[in-house]
């Protein structure tokens, strides 16, 4: 068994290859995170950031370079294996919480859970506990049009845990927020994935956010730098 959660190397991604256009937006990037390590993204709007949070997290294939996931090359399997790892091993969240509208926020979070083939009352109590992790147990039963924008993005930050996942990738986590409101949730985002052990990625344009991570890396033409 591996001690890096995430391990790229040498990756290249270009789109609209060999039109005029094309656009080389990762030229060689090399990544190693360990487990429990977390690690802030920061670059410039059209940097890249989504591109590499998409290869990372098995969304997106890069035209060149290796991908390991706690210690498995997933490079060159097929999109039904790599479905897998992805809802076994990788959490998403986004800068908005894409949360199922006619479910409540605990039905958000159990229902990845059952479609892993977790026991409904199994599910719905590793729901409750995750809420009250983030501190919004009592909006359990509540659907997300309810909720407060900083709540939403708490329930989104346990859905993205339900399945246990061994990497946190976030873009922007809390960049819909107002500043307030971000820096409480980023505590929460932060106490969250400390908690459970698990290593994250987490893309922000915010510095002061960044600080508070293990490590700063900056996306600077195509590759990662250290702020
Ligand atoms: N599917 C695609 N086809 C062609 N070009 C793309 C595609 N996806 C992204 N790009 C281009 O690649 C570059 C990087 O995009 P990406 O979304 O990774 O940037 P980003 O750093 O996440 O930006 P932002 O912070 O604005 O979301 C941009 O110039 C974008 O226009």
């Amino acid at each position: 068994m591996s001690d890096l959660t995430l391990e790229l190397s040498n990756i290249a991604k270009n789109y609209n290859v060999g039109q005029e256009n094309g656009v080389n937006v990762l030229r060689s990037v090399d990544l190693k995170i360990k487990a429990g390590e977390i690690v802030a993204l920061v670059a410039p709007s059209g940097a890249g950031k989504s591109t590499l949070l998409h290869i990372a997290g098995l969304l997106d294939t890069p035209d060149t370079g290796q991908v390991k996931i706690a210690g498995q090359d997933v490079t060159g399997l097929s999109d039904r294996k790599r479905t897998a790892i992805r809802r076994e091993d990788v959490g998403f969240v986004y800068q908005f919480h894409h949360l199922l509208p006619e479910f409540t926020a605990l039905e958000n979070i159990v229902l990845p859970q059952l479609a892993n083939g977790v026991a409904a009352a199994k599910a719905e109590a590793h729901a409750q506990d995750l809420l009250t992790r983030v501190g919004v147990a009592h909006r359990a039963a509540h659907r997300p049009a309810a909720l407060s924008g900083g709540e939403q993005q708490r329930v989104a930050f346990c859905r993205a845990l339900a399945n246990s996942p061994s990497l946190l990738l976030a873009d922007e986590p809390t960049g819909n927020l107002d500043p307030g409101t971000s820096d409480q949730v980023f505590a929460a985002l932060m106490e969250l994935v400390r908690g459970t052990g698990l290593s994250a990625v987490i893309a922000t344009h915010n510095l002061d956010l960044a600080a508070r991570m293990d490590r700063q890396l900056r996306l600077d033409d195509g590759a990662l730098v250290t702020l």
